[in-house]
Formats: C-alpha cells, structure tokens, sequence
C-alpha cells in the first residue's frame, strides 16, 4: 500500500498505492508508517519524496472505513513522526491532494505541485472537519482568512491559486515527482526549523471576532441547520488563540461531535449515493460498464423556451455543435439572441471564450437530417410532441438517437409514433437546464441499451449528474412531487398558511418551501396539467362532489389562485406578492390569506393549530411513501438513486441525505407508524396509505438503506 525505492543513491521515494485515488485506508497507514520509518533510520537516505500511483497524490481518508471501528494507527501522531524527522521531506503532488491527502502534504516540509493538481480541504462536504491537523497548519500556513474560506466551504484550488496562497512551493509542468527529488536533494542541507508548520505562530488579523462572527452568520443564512461548517469556524479559532498542541486537542474534540452526528453520515451516503446513480442496469442484464455509448458529434434542440435555450447552452459549452429549431421567426430570433446572451455569460463566469460558433439556428426540421442527436423541448403537449416525433422521422438518418426532455409524458407513447421506438428515450432536464445538475434519464420499454449508455454518457459530459428511471407519469422526481405538495395544500385547508409551510421546510433545510417554489416554477403550469387530466375546469362533472375528484381528496385552493391570473413570480403575484412581475422577493399577501379563510368558511372547515412537525412529518412521509412505492414498481433501481434525484433537482437538504435515507434515520417502524395514523385521520387520501414495501422492510425489521435492494430484487423492473 506504500512502495519504497531509493533513487538518486540517497533520496527514499515512498509511493502510496491503493487504487483508484490513494485514499489513506488503514493498510496506507500502516504503509507510510513502515516506509517513513525505513527512510528515516536508513543513513543512507538524506531526504524522502512522498508520492501517489497513477499520478494521484491522495483524496484523502477512505471514506468507506469511516462506517467502522478505528483500525491501523491513528494519522495524526503517525504525520508528526514525518514532520519531526531531520530529513526534508517534500511532497509531490500529482493529480489531486483532498482532504487527509493535503493534510499529509502539510506535514511534509515542502510541496511541490503538477499544473493540473487540485487541491483542497473537502471534509466539510462530507459533514466532518480536516482533523488530521488541517484546521490547525493551514491557518498557520496561509493566514486565518484564507483559510477558513477553503476549510468552511471545501473548495477545491488549482496549483496555480495554491502556489499563490502560499499551500505549495512550487508547480511544475513536469514529473512532479521527479522535480520533488530533485527539490528534495537542494533541501537536504537547508534548516527545517522554519518548515515545520506546528512550530510557527498563525497570522492573526486585528479583526479576528468580527471575521469570525461574520463567516458565521454567512454560514448560518446559508446553510441552515448545517453542523460541520461552524465547527470548522470554531476549529480555526482554536488555531488563532491557542497554541498547537491545544489547537489538535480541540481539532479533535470537534471532530468526535460531528465525526457520530447523523449529518455525517447523511453527507458521506450521498458522495457514494452520487456514485453509485451513474451505475445503471436494465432487466436484460446490459449495464453501465459493458456498453459503448456512441459519440455525440452534433445536435440538435427543438423548441428555444426557457428548457430548450438552457439545453442548448449545456450542450454548446461542452464542444458540441448544435443545431437550434423554432416554428416562427420572431421566436427564433428571441430564442437566439437569448442562447447567445446565457452563453457570453457563462463563457465569462468560466473565464473561457463563448462558442458562437457552434451554434446554428433555423426554422426547418429539414436541417437536422444528418445529427446525432435531437433533444426535443416543445411545450409539454403530448399531440404536438408527437407530430414533431413524426416529422423527425421522415427527416433524419435512421441512426439519429430522437430524446424528448417532456417532464412526465409517456416516453413510450412518443417512441410508438417513431420509425426508431429503441433509439427513443427521455432526458428530463430541470429548469435552468444550464444551471441545474440533475438529468433524469427515462427508459422506455423499448429503449435500447445502447441509447441509455449514450444518454447518460452525454449526460455526464454536459456535467449533469445523471440518473437511469422508468418510465412512469411524472417518472420519479414530479411523480413523487405530487403528494408532497398534496399535503401542503391540504395543511393550507385545515389551518396552516403558505409561509408557515414554507418556513418548516426551510427550516428542515429545503433551499425553499413548497409554495415559493410553485411561485418559481410558474403555477400555472400545474394548474393546465390539472385541467388536462379532468381534475379541474370546464370538463369536471359537476356531480362530483366538492373536495373530491376521481375518488379522492382533491384541493381546489391552487386552481384558485391560478384563476385569478396569479401564475407566482412571473406575474408578480402567486402563493405570495411580489414587488414587480419578475421580482423575488416574497411577502405574505393578505388576499391569499382571505381566499383560503372564505374558502373554509364555504364548506364549514374550522382551522386548527398545525404544528411544524405535522408538516414535515405529512409532506415528507407522504413524499418518502411515494418512494417506496416507486422502488416496487421498478421505476427506480436503488433508494440511492431517488435520493439523488431530490437532492440535485429538488433542493433536498443534502445533510438529511435524500428522501428515503431521511425515513430510513427517522427508524421506518416510526414512519409506518405516523403514516398509518394520518392515513386514519384522512382516508381518502391515497399516498398516506403506507405502501408495501414500507411494510415489508419494517417486518424484515428495517434494514439500512443500502440492503433494501435485497428485497426489492424479486419485484419486476422497468428500467
Ligand atoms: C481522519 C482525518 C481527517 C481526514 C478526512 C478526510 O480525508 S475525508 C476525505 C476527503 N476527501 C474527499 O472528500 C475527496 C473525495 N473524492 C473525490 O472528491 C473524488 O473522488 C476525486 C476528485 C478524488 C476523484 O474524482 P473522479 O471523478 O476521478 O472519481 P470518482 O469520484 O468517481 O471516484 C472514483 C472511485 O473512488 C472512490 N473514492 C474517491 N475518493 C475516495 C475516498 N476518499 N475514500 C474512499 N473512496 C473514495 C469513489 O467512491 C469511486 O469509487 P467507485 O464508485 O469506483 O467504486
């Protein structure tokens, strides 16, 4: 797990080696300890550059180890042992130097950097803190400020911005390697006195407590409820008024609050949760990692509204020459001027020049008979998507791969019209496409295997973290939207306002509650689904009884709304008012407060006092239900995939972990039980119903969420 060698006659040079990035589990623990002691006792060896296999210095702790006991010798006094020694030690970084990686190298004397090396301090991401002595040397290294911002945000640097920090010696556009041994062998008779970061006094700025106070108060807006970044705070404040050796008792004693904290272990299942999305398998048995995807060498995008235009964008950005289609000329020429605007200014941000060029605009579906690709994005109308289905296939090669960005029409519907039903598929992207992170890839029964592995190869080439679905209305992530904001609507009815719902749910961590969503979304886009599948308007059967549509408790408040031409911030009115049609400010308004009282006074409702754990406890049970029911029908593979979902297109707190990981904290026997008492109190409410597997898992006696695919595997797929 760490290679010894001696080169140049006198220099050890020790290589960590445990594929794929070099994580420090416990056996490159015992590796460096062995190796380091090696070097340090062979009088032949004057000086020792630590190196990674496969030009990656190190990523840091295995993250895997961390469900687990303790093993192999602790890191910190074992990276003492390094920095004490009377031999320079430097580090070569290569690739990249995360978390304990960087940490290592700040126990080496020096450290010289690849150009393309990244580094950084990422464990608050992972909802723990770099203790293995990174609270403590950095600051002393680079300065209170600087430090804290990469400690308490996780930020990665490139050599260049490290170089300048001051967290390297140098970057080199050689073998980093190579150029540390010989940095090593000018080092050997300099003094080390001055290298050794435990020993110096952190520069300390004459405002420590109101920089301090300040990052808090950022952290806390920012992040609400969110443990590991104040520790951090309280981690580097220990660095600036104590001296080192206390400062690691305190490193230490804030990592054993967070290191059990149910925040860990909420953001360590997401790093791997993200992982394990791109890993799809369909019921033929093909899977991510024995398909060639194609290569995409050009597109084409249908439709320039708001999903079109950032869709178009997300491809362009990334090298591929695209191809943009709308029906009438003034909207072809607003749509283009729009694309080219978003691109400037996401070529600026990036510090990268736009690629114009790649773009061709035009109103002919003829154009696009010789792409690889056509992402269709029209308005979410099931006939007109059809007939530009049938168009393409007139037009284009047979090869052409055809996906349909609808947000939960039936993906095989639309490949039935088509000459090509297995080069079909769905990429549901979310709004704004170029911003968002989430690709939810539908497969169609139909799909081929080759058009999913192209999909969510292409997926991941725009930067989107890509998850294979079946297909289903609404498919996973709007489908499971629907009793979420059921129960909040009902929550309206029987006493809670909007702004109570939303701040419960912002306060449980979401980025926003439901209603100011909706207002962002644009109400009335429900509102026409609603009228579409016969739950309100016109078509209604106006025997049905009020409250109930199609067997069922139905709310008529957010039809309401929608009927007084308030659309949410577009219009600059919705769930709440806003200062212009556009603005973003939201504020309760008094005529919503009076609709829904009139409401109730209408059908005899008497408000009742709604605590805020009813509300998470009705919206987020019914949401993790729906899960589970998803799981049994196949439409999801993994828990983990749902989660994902959530926590990229749906602002899912990511240190609660996703929908179904939150139920499987909360103890599922818990959540069985609060459904099972709502779904009492209101029967004709479907989704409060527990579902199946809920059951089942409970009765199996709630196994951790990374074993229910044991009982799920028997049940059919349709992915
Ligand atoms: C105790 C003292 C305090 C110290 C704390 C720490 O250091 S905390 C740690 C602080 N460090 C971090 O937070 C860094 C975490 N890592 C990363 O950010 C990225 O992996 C990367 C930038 C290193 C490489 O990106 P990339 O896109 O090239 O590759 P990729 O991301 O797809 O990963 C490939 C495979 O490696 C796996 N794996 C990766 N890292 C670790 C790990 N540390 N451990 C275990 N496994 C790890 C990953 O799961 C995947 O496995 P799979 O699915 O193939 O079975």
């Amino acid at each position: 797990m760490a290679r010894y060698e001696l080169v140049k006659r006198s220099v050890a040079l020790i290589t960590l080696t445990n594929p794929p990035v070099n994580a420090l589990s416990s056996a490159v623990r015992h590796g460096i300890a062995k190796t380091m002691e090696r070097a340090l006792s062979d009088p032949k060896v004057t000086a020792v550059v630590i190196c990674g296999e496969n030009g990656r210095f190190c990523g840091g702790a295995d993250i895997r180890e961390f469900a687990g006991p303790l093993r192999g010798p602790p890191l910190v006094p074992l990276l003492d042992s390094i920095e004490a020694g009377e031999k320079p030690v430097v580090a070569a970084i290569e690739g990249v130097a995360l978390g304990g990686g960087l940490e290592l190298a700040l126990f080496c004397h020096y450290r010289i950097a690849h150009f393309k090396a990244r580094l950084g301090l990422p464990e608050v991401t992972l909802g723990i803190l770099p203790a293995a002595g990174g609270t403590q040397r950095l600051p002393r290294l680079i300065g209170i400020p600087a430090a804290l911002e990469l400690i308490t945000t996780g930020r990665h640097v490139s050599a260049q911005e490290a170089l300048k920090l001051g967290i390297v010696d140098q970057v080199t556009e050689q073998n980093a390697c190579e150029v540390a041994v010989e940095f090593a062998l000018r080092a050997v008779a300099k003094p080390l006195s001055s290298r050794r970061l435990s020993s110096l006094t952190t520069p300390c700025p004459p405002n420590l407590d109101a920089l301090l106070e300040a990052v808090t108060m950022q952290i806390q807006k920012k992040a609400r409820g969110v443990m590991a970044p104040l520790a951090c705070v309280q981690a580097v404040r220990a660095a600036a008024t104590m001296p080192y050796s206390q400062g690691i008792k305190r490193e230490s004693e804030l990592m054993a609050t967070l290191f059990n904290s149910g925040q860990a272990r909420a953001l360590q299942y997401c790093f791997f949760a993200e992982r394990t999305a791109g890993k799809w398998t369909l019921p033929s048995g093909a899977q991510w990692n024995d398909i060639k995807p194609r290569e995409i060498r050009s597109a084409a995008v249908i439709g320039l509204g708001t999903m079109g235009r950032g869709i178009a964008v997300s491809l362009a950005r990334v090298g591929i020459p695209v191809i943009a289609v709308e029906s009438d000329k003034k909207l072809l020429e607003t749509g283009r001027q729009m694309v080219i605007g978003m691109l400037e200014r996401d070529a600026k941000r990036r510090g990268v020049s736009a690629s114009h060029n790649l773009l061709k605009f035009t109103l002919g579906l003829q154009d696009l008979k010789d792409v690889d690709l056509v992402i269709e994005a029209v308005f979410e109308d099931m006939a007109l998507k059809k007939s530009v289905f049938r168009e393409l296939s007139k037009v284009c090669r047979p090869a052409t791969l055809f996906c349909t960005n609808t947000s939960g029409l039936d993906v095989d519907a639309l490949a039935g019209v088509t000459d090509r039903p297995q080069l079909v598929i769905g990429m549901h992207f979310f709004s704004p496409a170029h911003v968002m992170k989430l690709l939810e890839v539908v497969c169609g029964p139909r799909s081929s295997s080759e058009i999913v592995a192209t999909a969510m190869s292409l997926g991941k080439r725009m930067g989107k973290v890509s998850v294979a679905v079946g297909n289903c209305p609404g498919f996973v992530g709007n489908r499971m939207l629907k009793p979420y904001s059921d129960q909040a609507t009902f929550l309206l009815e029987e006493g809670a306002t909007p702004e109570q719902i939303d701040k419960a749910l912002e306060d449980f961590g979401f980025a926003m509650g439901v209603f100011r969503m909706s207002d962002l979304a644009g109400l009335d886009v429900g509102w026409r689904v609603r009228k579409e599948s016969g739950l309100t308007g016109p078509d209604v059967d106006p025997k049905n009884p009020p409250r109930r549509r199609q067997g069922r408790k139905y709310c008529p408040i957010p039809d309401m709304v929608c009927e007084q031409g308030r659309f949410g911030q577009k219009t600059g009115r919705g769930w709440y008012m806003y200062d212009k049609p556009g603005g973003t400010k939201a504020k309760p308004d008094p005529l919503i407060q009076n609709l829904i009282e009139m409401y109730r006074n209408r059908y005899g409702i008497q408000p009742r006092n709604i605590t805020d754990q009813e509300i998470i406890e009705r919206c987020l049970f019914a949401l993790a239900n729906e899960g589970f029911r998803i799981l049994e029908d196949g439409i999801a593979a993994r828990p983990e995939d749902i989660d994902v979902i959530y926590l990229f297109g749906y602002g899912f707190p990511r240190h609660r972990g996703g929908p179904m990981f939150y139920a499987s904290m909360v103890g599922l026997q818990r959540v069985l039980e609060r459904l099972e008492h709502y779904h009492q109190a209101h029967p004709d409410v479907p989704h409060l119903e527990p579902s199946p597997l809920l059951k089942k898992l409970v009765a199996c006696g709630s196994p951790p969420v990374q074993k229910w695919r044991e009982h799920i595997k028997t049940m059919h797929s349709h992915l």
